[in-house]
């Protein structure tokens, strides 16, 4: 048995990077550059005009109320613009090129115009106001994002803007997951005597699509060995990653850490001093890493979101693999016998966290309405209402 801590540092410390890939921007949301991106452009490419108003010179602003004779027109999109002369006021709109000679622009609202002639309310006129400059925002060259960054839409929406088409990034890595047990009932089948219907799996392979992977192959064996050992034979060679769920614990027809050995997988470590998921179990087999997770339903969720989920971060390149932590007051009181630590199903409600109902590793009522975990150490078996937490956010 290991501690919490000792259990994510062998995570951590088994855990590589996958090789990278190019991708098509438009498919790379979410995935972590492996390289430096370089601008192929500066970004404003011209100058530009922030407003919707008229291009000036700066200096003929020498008083309010001071009139120009308005020359030409200036809209986005437009190729050429005539130059301004002093006593001149080119009509332009927010996004347009300023005109050569132009070193401000007036917003509309500051003005008023009639027969080709336009009054400016504003004095004094700054340089450069209200122009975006060549290269203001990033200039060719310059990095734009630096290897490790994640791409999130804001990064994509950036990149598109200076024309980058592919990335270089870290892959996702490829996942199977073998549910096992023969209690298992498929969605729509016949509720029978003993049985239950699976969730696990759904539940597994929807957090793992928030992470980007998109693919999961699901397998299923019956609670024999043979079956065990035949169905992870099948899995190792052409995957990064596979999940085991149920039979790790240490009843009659719980088969897979022998399974796992049958197949000349390594232990990393079996048992975990917490609740609930103290039965899980890390291997390594080459390149392939095993969890084999306990099959109680919030035991599954939470070793996924502790150890699977910055699994598949550090997989995938993420500087920072582990669920966001926080240390917030609790709103109620809360106490719990025992000698692990707990992570209990928890709710952000403002500035406070709320231990919902129904801890028990079996539930997954409570699971449904928690936005985060509280992580209690075992000494810390007894916290009262305004203490201080450490909250793990879940991924939204
Ligand atoms: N004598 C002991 N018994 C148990 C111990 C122990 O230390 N000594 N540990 C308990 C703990 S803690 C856990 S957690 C469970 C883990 O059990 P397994 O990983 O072997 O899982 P199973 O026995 O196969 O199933 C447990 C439970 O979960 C249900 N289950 C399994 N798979 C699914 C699924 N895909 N979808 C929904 N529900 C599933 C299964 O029906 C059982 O109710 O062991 C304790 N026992
Ligand atoms: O560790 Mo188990 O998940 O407590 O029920």
């Amino acid at each position: 048995m290991v501690t919490v801590q000792e259990a994510k540092q062998r995570v951590a410390a088994h855990t590589k990077l996958l090789p990278v890939q190019v991708r098509d921007l438009s498919a790379a949301s979410g995935f972590v550059l492996a390289e430096d991106i370089a601008a192929p452009i500066s970004l404003p490419t011209f100058r530009q005009s922030s407003m919707d108003g008229y291009a000036i010179l700066h200096t003929d602003v020498v008083e309010k109320g001071i009139v120009l004779s308005i020359r030409g027109e200036s809209r986005a999109g437009q190729a050429q613009v005539p130059a301004l002369h002093p006593g001149q006021a080119c009509r332009i709109f927010t996004g347009a090129p300023v005109p050569e000679g132009a070193t401000a622009v007036i917003m509309q609202e500051h003005t008023s115009a009639v027969n080709g002639k336009v009054t400016l309310q504003e004095f004094p006129v700054p340089d450069g106001k209200n122009i975006r400059r060549v290269g203001q925002q990033i200039r060719e060259g310059e990095v734009a994002l630096k290897a490790g960054t994640r791409l999130s839409p804001g990064a994509i929406g950036f990149l598109r803007g200076l024309n980058v088409q592919q990335v270089t990034v870290y892959r996702k890595p490829r996942v199977a997951m073998l549910l096992t047990g023969d209690e298992l009932l498929q969605p729509g089948e016949l509720l029978v005597p003993g049985k239950i219907y699976e969730s696990n799996s759904g539940m597994v392979v929807a957090a793992l699509a928030r992470e980007g992977v998109t693919e999961v192959a699901l397998s299923y064996t019956q609670d024999d060995s043979r079956s065990t050992i035949e169905a992870l034979e099948k899995l190792t060679k052409d995957f990064d990653l596979v999940l085991i769920n149920g039979g790790i614990s240490v009843g009659d027809y719980d088969y897979v850490g022998q399974a796992l050995g049958e197949i000349g997988a390594e232990t990393i470590f079996y048992k975990v001093k917490q609740k609930p998921g103290k039965p899980l179990l890390f291997a390594r087999k080459d390149t392939t890493l095993y969890f084999a997770l306990p099959g109680n339903p919030a035991s599954t969720l939470v070793c996924f979101y502790e150890y699977v989920l910055p699994a598949v971060r550090m997989m995938s390149g993420f500087p920072d693999p582990f669920v966001r932590k926080i240390r917030m007051p609790v709103k109620n009181p809360y106490s719990f016998d025992g000698d692990r630590d707990e992570f209990l199903k928890a709710y952000v409600e403002g500035e406070y966290v709320i231990p919902l109902e129904g801890q028990e590793s079996f539930a997954l009522r409570s699971f449904a309405a928690a936005n985060a975990l509280i992580y209690l150490p075992a000494e810390q078996n007894t916290v009262q209402a305004g203490e201080l937490v450490e909250v793990h956010l879940l991924p939204d």
